[in-house]
């Protein structure tokens, strides 16, 4: 039996259009849904192993990808939105009602990725937007209840859906981090 890791890539990886001009994310809920509009595709869209980011039931891997938070705009019933960690570098906003994590925002102006919001693309009422480009913090899933023999399945399974396995980033956006680091000390 192949190994679970999200239901949006268990069955492969589905490339997208090219030309998503954005969409609506929705949370689980049947009664007044949250609803957040996203203007254009996203980017670095990838599955993420940790803890922190939101995996549906069932899936050992979240699928997250980054837009500019400008972008993005709470439509709908926002009055359900809570953080869930107000101390994480990533401020979550999730559903009270559900646990759908919605969007989340960096405040802190000095982070690489500040200016990027976090958003999860199976929320999206449309079809299209980009398809995941590798898996990160892979080895974190033991961190959720995997078992450490687990792991060679697990990456290989990744690797056969054509999502490179990394146990942090992947080496561009550890690159582009360590630029901004690099930067940072040089001012
Ligand atoms: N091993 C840790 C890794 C957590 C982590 O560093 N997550 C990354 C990827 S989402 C991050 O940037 N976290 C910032 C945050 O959660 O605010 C875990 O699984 O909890
Ligand atoms: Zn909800
Ligand atoms: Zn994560």
């Amino acid at each position: 039996m192949t190994v679970a890791l999200h239901p949006s890539i268990d069955n492969g990886v589905k490339q997208g259009s090219g030309s998503f001009a954005g969409g609506t994310l929705v949370c689980k809920c049947n009664d007044h849904p949250v609803k957040v509009a996203v203007k254009g595709d996203v980017a670095h869209n990838h599955a993420c192993g940790c803890t922190k980011c939101w995996k549906p039931q069932g899936a050992n891997f979240s699928v997250v990808a980054v837009v500019p938070r400008q972008n993005v705009t709470v439509t709908e019933n926002g009055d359900k939105l809570q953080i869930v960690d107000p101390s994480a570098v990533i401020q979550r906003y999730a559903c009270k009602a559900c646990g759908t994590h919605m969007y989340g925002r960096i405040e802190n102006k000095g982070h690489p990725f500040y200016g990027l919001d976090f958003i999860h693309p199976e929320l999206f009422q449309e079809q299209g937007s980009q398809a995941p480009q590798f898996a990160a913090f892979v080895s974190s899933v033991i961190e959720s209840g995997v078992k450490p023999e687990q792991m060679a399945g697990i990456r290989a399974r990744l690797k056969e859906i054509g999502l490179e396995p990394y146990d942090c980033l992947s080496p561009a956006l550890m690159d582009a981090i360590a630029t901004h680091v690099a930067k940072a000390k040089a001012a």
